[in-house]
């Protein structure tokens, strides 16, 4: 598609010719239907729905993956009719993205009608019948989806999970209004507008030069360690939240903190988490566990974490009733941390 744009130049107005990327145009588009309430309803005529019940998506099974299916705003009313809901609940959608074709991409939950509770809620095993898939828990689902779905979901759910939370005004007390794509919600009473938030959480990878330190928490699977996360206070910076947590759940200090990457993460309730590296402060290896945070702690040698990268399938109990060693999947950005601390590992060690 070809846009062009006018440019300004000294005193001339003149028109340049240069056609916008299909990122631009599709950036372009996203941003009008978070802005124009009319051109969101007639994109929702185009566009496909992703859904939801109680906040866990609707998956079907293929091959070892889950798929998360789409349907036409066409089959959302037919289906709404069949489950005795009323097509208004098309109002309660979220936009969550477009294709680069800007079909537009809704995310509606079937289960969470504030109206009708009840009712909505007995017709899930229906729902699901009907759907010819599961309403699934995300957590459970995650690391079955390809990384496209996994994106897109984990986005809705964060997105019906805040605005199921902020139905009313905390000022006045008033039911607030969602906008068309759901990207904030006004008290009509006051003018308050609210915004969808995220905490901020950072990940660290600490190591001493040639190992890294990993933990587990005792919520964690048996057997899988990752790398320290918290949650950002309010007036920290990125470095004083990884200072911090590092101090408190593992007593040591670091130093030379290095980003890493970034990911949205719908668990416990929308964050950024936010990856970076340190290395510990010199001659500071001794750890001393949090046990109010963590259950356990250690050191890992470079061998020791590129072997349990490399594992794949299930995590079954050895026959001396231990769990082995394992990391986070993929898909997770502890993964990718720990990914590129062995990658950097290697180049090192490697002769010049
Ligand atoms: N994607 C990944 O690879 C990955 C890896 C590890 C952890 N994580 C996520 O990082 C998050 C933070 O890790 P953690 O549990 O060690 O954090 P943490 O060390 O900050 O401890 C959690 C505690 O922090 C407090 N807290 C402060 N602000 C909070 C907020 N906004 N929401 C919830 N609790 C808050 C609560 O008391 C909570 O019990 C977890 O939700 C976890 O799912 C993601
Ligand atoms: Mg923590």
């Amino acid at each position: 598609m070809f846009l062009y744009c006018g440019i300004a130049c000294r005193r001339k107005f003149f028109w340049c010719y240069r056609p916008l990327s299909t990122y631009v145009t599709k950036t372009r588009y996203l941003f009008e239907l978070k802005e124009d309430d009319d051109a969101c309803k007639k994109a929702q005529q185009t566009g496909a729905f992703y859904l939801f019940h109680g906040l866990a998506p609707l998956l079907q099974t293929s091959a070892h993956q889950y798929l998360a299916p789409r349907h036409s705003l066409l089959e959302l009313e037919r289906l709404l009719g069949k489950f005795g809901q009323d097509a208004q609940r098309i109002e309660d959608s979220v936009l969550i993205g477009c294709s680069e074709q800007q079909e537009a991409w809704f995310a509606l939950d079937l289960g969470l009608d504030s109206s009708f509770p009840i009712s909505a809620s007995l017709h899930k095993p229906e729902m699901e019948t009907e759907l010819k898939g599961s309403f699934i828990e995300l957590r459970k689902a995650l690391f079955q989806l390809n990384a496209r779905d996994a994106s897109m979901l984990s986005t809705a759910q964060a997105l019906l999970r805040w605005h199921d939370a902020h139905q009313f005004c905390s000022r006045s007390g008033q039911p607030t209004k969602k906008n068309v794509a759901g990207s904030k919600r006004v008290c009509p009473s006051n003018n308050i507008i609210y915004y969808p938030q995220m905490a901020p959480v950072v990940i660290t990878l600490v190591s001493d030069g040639t190992r890294c330190l990993l933990a587990r928490q005792s919520s964690f699977p048996k057997g899988m360690y990752s790398a320290l996360a918290g949650f950002c206070d309010i007036g920290e910076s990125v470095e004083e939240t990884i200072r911090r947590e590092v101090a408190e759940e593992v007593g040591l200090e670091v130093e030379s903190l290095q980003y890493c990457a970034s990911q949205h993460w719908p668990f416990p309730s929308g964050s950024l988490m936010i990856a970076c590296h340190a290395t510990v402060k010199p001659g500071q290896t001794e750890i001393q566990v949090n046990l109010r945070e963590l259950e356990t702690a250690a050191w890992f040698s470079h061998d020791e974490v590129a072997t349990a990268l490399k594992r794949k399938g299930s995590y079954t109990q050895q026959q001396n009733g231990t769990f082995p060693f394992w990391l986070p999947p993929k898909l997770a950005i502890s993964h990718q941390l720990i990914k590129e601390w062995v990658e950097k590992q290697t180049c090192s060690s490697l002769p010049a």
